[in-house]
Parts: structure tokens; sequence; C-alpha cells
């Protein structure tokens, strides 16, 4: 890279817009928020060959989806996003071009998400790795947990399923279509607004689907110390998904329940509790422990572990 460390910083931070919660942005030792709160602060890190290639991935969609995975987090709690700040690892031989699209990337999801980018580091690494830190408010609201399912709750969600793991087999593979699912691995479309919306309808626990539906929600099982049984039949089969699985043989569920990436909402609420829109019921908390398909022991994968 042709330029010094804080003229590459001028480029990142220059102009960035900031939110009510911002009383001190970017450019001292630290920002000022003024939550109006409980304060919720949750990070992940996207690491190069890991969480996206750059071959697989414009810059732009790289710092899109580094914002909307942390943000789901805050959302899943919810929280209202307020702010996040940005640690960026770059190669030494990394291209500004690249750089700037990144950034114009971030700014991009964080406006989207309602977030003010008000702080970070940027530092030289072996890898591209983008780490974020997310905050968000809960105006006085309990936070959504993962220990609060209780049995015979229903299980909802929303956002969409599948599509982001559906989308990375295609990748893998070598294609570059079905488009909208390749879209969405590169960037979920994180359903911004309703982990509040979760939250006031009642929701008992919540979590967001990085993992895989199975996954996350066996987290929330654990937690709570509950089971709960899904119906395919309640589930949406979008057509883009039925062509992969056509062209590749893998089973459809095997995106849609344990995919992951998609960043969907999964909540439990009480019997009963009507909906908000934007959720769909896909199953019901048990007693079992485990998280079961159609009543059965489900025996595909559950999602993705770094380790092991
Ligand atoms: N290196 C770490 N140091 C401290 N806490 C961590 C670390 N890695 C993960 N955690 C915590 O462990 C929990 C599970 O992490 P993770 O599975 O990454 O959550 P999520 O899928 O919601 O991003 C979270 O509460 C997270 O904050
Ligand atoms: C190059 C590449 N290989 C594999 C994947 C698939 N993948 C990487 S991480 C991940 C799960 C989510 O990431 P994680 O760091 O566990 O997020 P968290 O659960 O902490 O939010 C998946 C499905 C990908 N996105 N890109
Ligand atoms: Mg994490
Ligand atoms: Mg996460
Ligand atoms: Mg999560």
């Amino acid at each position: 890279m042709d330029v010094g460390e804080f003229e590459l910083i001028s480029d990142v931070t220059a102009d960035l817009p900031a939110g009510d919660d911002v009383l001190l942005g970017v450019g001292d030792d630290a920002a000022v928020l003024r939550p109006a709160g409980d304060v919720v602060v949750t990070t992940d890190m996207l690491v190069d060959g890991i969480h996206f290639r750059q071959n697989w991935s414009p810059a732009f969609q790289i710092g899109r989806k580094a914002v909307a995975v942390n943000v789901s987090d805050v959302e899943s709690m919810g929280a209202v996003p307020s702010a996040i700040v940005m640690a960026l690892g770059l190669p030494a031989e990394a291209e500004l071009d690249w750089v700037r699209e990144l950034s114009a990337g971030v700014r991009d999801e964080a406006a989207r998400a309602g977030v003010s980018l008000v702080g970070g580091d940027t530092a030289r690494s072996g890898a591209v790795v983008i780490t974020v830190t997310a905050l968000g408010n809960l105006d006085g609201r309990a936070p959504v947990t993962r220990s609060g399912a209780r049995e015979g709750d229903l299980v909802a969600v929303a956002g969409r399923l599948g599509w982001a793991g559906a989308g990375l087999t295609v990748l893998q593979r070598g294609f570059g279509s079905p488009k909208e699912l390749v879209a969405e691995q590169q960037c979920p479309s994180v359903p911004y607004g309703q982990g509040r919306v979760a939250s006031e309808a009642g929701a008992t626990s919540m979590v967001d689907i990085s993992d895989g539906l199975l996954a996350d929600l066996g987290h929330v099982c654990a937690a709570s110390g509950v089971g709960m049984d899904l119906a395919t039949s309640n589930f949406e089969l979008p057509e883009a998904i039925q062509r992969v699985s056509a062209a590749t043989g893998v089973s459809p569920w095997n995106f849609i329940l344990a995919g992951g990436e998609d960043h969907a909402l999964a909540a439990t609420f009480p019997a009963g509790t009507e909906l908000p829109a934007g959720w769909r019921r896909v199953g019901v908390v048990t007693g079992s422990g485990e998280v079961t398909v159609d009543g059965e022991r489900w025996e595909g994968p559950r999602g993705w572990t770094h380790f092991g």
C-alpha cells in the first residue's frame, strides 16, 4: 500500500455521519456515547479464507458483511443498535482502492443498520482480518437472552434461511449463480429492527443464526434447559435453493437447517402469541433437551464449527 497509516485512517474515517448516541466520534483516544439505558456490546471478526474469500466477494460486500454479522448479535438481544468500532488488519500488499471499497461497504451497511462508526484500529497483519464491535441500547427493556425459552413456547424465525449456505456451496463449486444466493453469502440481509419488535411482542429467548439454525437453537436449548421440535412444513423452500439442491445433490434441508450465515433471528414466544409481521412459526419448545425435526432425531449436519 502506497499510503501511510494515518493517511489510510483519514481515508477510512473521512466525514463519518454521527448518530444521536454519539457525543464524540472518531479522532480521540476513545469515542464517547450517550446510551439511553443499559448497553449491549458484542464482537465478531471476519478472517480472509475463513469467513470470506476475496475472489468470491467484492470488498464492498465484505465491508457490509463485517457490520451485518455484528449488528445481528445486537438485534438478537432485543436491543436497538447504536454504534460500531472496527479493527482492520491489512497485509502490506493490500490495495488502497480495495480498502476504500471495503470502507464504502462498511458505511453502506452501517447506514442500513442505523449505527455510527465511532472508532477502531488499523494495523499490518498477515491476512485481512476485520473485527467489528457493535453496541446497542436496551432503553430500559430486559435483554432477550438464550436462557428464557420455556416448554410450550412457540419457535419463530424472522429473515431468510438457507440462502447464504446455498450461496457458499455455489461459490465453492466455482459458480456465480443463482445470484440471489451468492449475494446472501457475500452479505446477509439482516432483518434490522426485528430484534426490538420481538422483544416488544414478548419473546422469551432469541438468537441470531450464524452457525446454523439447529446449532444455534441448540445453544438456546442448552441455556434454557429445554428441547425444540421443528416442522419442515413450516419453512419456505425457495426455488433457487431447490435448484442448487437438484444440481449438487445436497438436501435443501442441509442449507435451511444447518447452512448458517443468514443472520436470521430465531426467537421463542409464549404459546398463543400473535406473531408480529415478519415472523414465521417454525416449531415448538419441548422438554426433550434436544432439537428434533418433524419429531425425529436429525441425522444430518447441524451447523458450522471453527474447530473440531
Ligand atoms: N475469545 C473470546 N473471549 C471472550 N468471550 C468469547 C470469546 N469468544 C467467544 N466468546 C463469547 O462466547 C459466546 C459464544 O460466542 P459465539 O458463538 O461467537 O457467539 P455468536 O455466535 O453469537 O457470535 C459469546 O458470549 C461470546 O461473547
Ligand atoms: C471462505 C469461506 N469458507 C467457509 C465459510 C462458511 N462459514 C465461515 S464462518 C461460518 C459460521 C459463522 O461464523 P462465526 O465466526 O462462527 O460467527 P459467530 O457464530 O461467532 O457469529 C460459516 C458458515 C465462509 N463464509 N467462507
Ligand atoms: Mg461470535
Ligand atoms: Mg455472531
Ligand atoms: Mg449470535
